[in-house]
């Protein structure tokens, strides 16, 4: 029997074998990008490597070593298929698709649509992303939002995607799915929630409160500290401050953002009244015009994938192999396709960078229906 230091050695013979056979196989592949881009022809070959897999798989000796061999070549070609990509890129003009670079985006006297009512949280994330010298509507649904920017009647919605406690905005993505919008920027809110009243009103007038549900939710420990209130809840935290304000009565407060208290004339009786302090949703900036700033750090793409093992850990190799840095991974089910998901990625860089340029030609190549969201 041999002993461990005389196994290792063999092993480390073996393995010096493999990086540089490796290594004559990748300068292989470097030769084939090269007859590829003279001839025109994908990277992608399918039906090559599907064959290669049954071959390989049919030379070994059990079926554990058949699955290891398979699953090793699966990462060795695409290992070879991402060197390919780069060269292709180097000899390529940089493409950014549809999208045009800006300098920076026009916020001065345009119009913006948000969905809600004015003091709402969504109507405190535009203000915020724009400032005050804008003509801005609302609407009642987020899908009349991204109507409204279809028709043209406003360059920019606003619409929520994300909140750190409740997660994302499912409809939300589904709509950017649904319109070919761009998100073009993204503004946080932290959402610093209090109790208001009309003037004069002490914490003992109290009898009901009003709020949208999550607000409720995300307060229950001051609420559950005032158990004689009763609770009531309203379709959003404003419309809910607009009631109270409206009424003048000292018995009802509502449960509403700082900027809700400023619009409607409301006095806060408790601030700091939320569990999570951090707890902020994420609002995004569509429009319809496919523009990214210079500056631009962050890209939002949707791909689907077929059903098949491994699919998902081959797509995000693009974004590895590329150092890009992914902040976030999202799947929606793709309707029409029961168990197929399209995926949401959000990614650090620029439209302009050749790594950013190389991780998404592999992805169009390799993944169905690659969407650029965005680049903001
Ligand atoms: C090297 C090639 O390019 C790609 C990579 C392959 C590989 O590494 O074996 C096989 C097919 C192609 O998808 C090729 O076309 O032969």
């Amino acid at each position: 029997m041999l002993d461990l230091q005389e196994m290792r050695k063999e092993i480390d013979v073996i393995d010096d074998q493999i990086v540089k056979l490796f290594e004559k196989r990748m300068s292989i592949a470097e030769h084939v990008a090269k007859f590829k881009i003279e001839n025109n022809k994908p990277v992608f070959d399918r039906n090559r490597e599907e064959e290669k897999l049954e071959a390989l798989g049919n030379k070994t000796h059990s079926a554990f070593n058949c699955c290891g061999i398979q699953e090793l070549y699966q990462h060795i070609m695409s290992i070879s298929r991402k060197r390919q990509y780069q060269l292709l890129q180097e000899h390529e003009q940089a493409d950014t698709g549809e999208f045009q670079m800006v300098d920076a985006l026009r916020k001065k006297d345009v119009t913006v649509v948000f969905q809600g009512v004015e003091g709402a949280y969504s109507h405190a994330a535009m203000r915020a992303f724009f400032g005050e010298e804008i003509f801005s509507y609302h609407v009642d649904t987020w899908k009349d939002a991204m109507e409204e920017i279809k028709k043209g009647n406003a360059m920019y919605a606003v619409l929520p995607i994300e909140n750190s406690t409740a997660g994302i905005v499912q409809d939300n993505y589904d709509l950017l799915t649904e319109y070919n919008h761009v998100i073009a920027g993204e503004q946080i809110i932290q959402c610093r929630h209090m109790l208001l009243g009309i003037s004069g009103t002490e914490l003992e007038d109290i009898k009901r409160v009003y709020s949208h549900p999550q607000a409720l939710m995300q307060c229950r420990e001051f609420l559950d500290s005032h158990k004689e209130w009763q609770c009531h809840e309203f379709g959003n935290t404003a419309a809910a401050a607009k009631k109270v304000s409206e009424e003048q009565d000292k018995t009802q407060a509502a449960i509403a953002s700082p900027y809700a208290a400023e619009y409607f004339g409301l006095i806060p009786l408790a601030e700091h009244i939320y569990t999570n302090p951090d707890n902020s949703t994420r609002f995004i900036i569509v429009t319809k015009e496919k523009i990214y700033c210079k500056d631009a750090k962050k890209i939002s793409v949707s791909y689907e994938l077929p059903h098949e093992s491994g699919s998902l850990y081959s797509s995000l190799s693009h974004f590895i192999y590329n150092g890009l840095n992914m902040t976030k991974i999202e799947s929606r089910p793709i309707a029409e396709r029961n168990w197929e998901y399209r995926f949401f990625v959000d990614f650090e860089g620029n439209l302009s960078d050749s790594a950013v340029q190389n991780a998404l030609r592999g992805l169009k190549a390799e993944a169905q229906n690659l969407r650029v969201h965005g680049n903001y």
